[in-house]
């Protein structure tokens, strides 16, 4: 795992910074590979980062869109991780609809809509029994608590090692979730924080010693790239 830790002036440079990362990153993988997979983070944070993503101009037909959590929600509710990415982004670029692989929340059973996601991803990325996928980069955010994802402190889902998809909960409120062994076997995984109300949750997952259950996002330890990207507010203790 190659770290990198960025604390820039404010949100703005946020954006600036990971626009850059993240097109540098599609235009060279592209290249390469002929594909980019990407996983949304959900959330405020990465938003003013899709709407600067819209206004690019790249091989769409050639990247692949997946999100990290979802609330357990219809995708044209307000809280709809979905509904931002294509609002802000999604609905603004040339990308093919079946480019596109939205968490599904239409089951009304969270686990059933776990089990059809975990399919969809087994078969796009024609997975044998036990093999997990190595996504080009995963955008995460931070919660206040030390979650990242939908991985909540002191949840069920922070054990899972077998599947790629799970449910989450938050105050007893279901939502999918990438699992930890999903999210470190990506090639890149960029966590974008910002904020004073993150800097706490980011000393204890900095902190030599802490428990994973109770800060999830020391959980994360991709085998390619971490990325750490704070505003002065959020990275202000390290
Ligand atoms: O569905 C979600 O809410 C996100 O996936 C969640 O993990 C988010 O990244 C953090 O809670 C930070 O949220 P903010 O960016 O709004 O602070």
């Amino acid at each position: 795992m190659q770290k990198f830790v960025e604390v820039l002036p404010d949100r703005q440079a946020i954006v600036e910074r990971s626009l850059f990362l993240l097109v540098e990153k599609i235009q060279r993988t592209v290249a390469e590979r002929g594909q980019f997979t990407l996983a949304l983070a959900g959330g405020s944070t990465p938003k003013p980062l899709y709407e600067a993503m819209a206004t690019q101009e790249l091989p769409w037909d050639k990247i692949h869109i997946f999100w990290g959590d979802e609330r357990y929600v219809a995708p044209d509710e307000p809280e709809s991780n979905q509904r931002m990415a294509r609002l802000a982004w999604l609905d603004r670029v040339p990308i093919p609809a079946s480019n596109i692989h939205p968490m599904p929340t239409g089951a009304g059973d969270a686990a059933a809509d776990a089990d059809r996601h975990e399919a969809e991803l087994r078969a796009f990325f024609q997975l044998g029994a036990g093999e997990f996928p190595r996504l080009d980069a995963i955008l995460l955010g931070i919660g206040d608590d030390a979650h990242t994802a939908s991985l909540f402190p002191q949840t069920a889902a922070l054990q899972v090692r077998d599947r790629l998809i799970t449910v989450g909960q938050k105050d007893g409120q279901p939502r999918l979730t990438f699992t930890v062994p999903l999210i470190n076997q990506a090639e890149c995984v960029m966590f974008l924080v910002t904020g004073a109300n993150k800097q706490d949750a980011i000393a204890q997952i900095f902190a030599p010693e802490a428990d994973a259950f109770t800060y999830p996002a020391r959980f994360i330890q991709p085998q390619g790239e971490l990325w750490w990207l704070f505003d002065e507010a959020a990275g202000a203790n390290l």
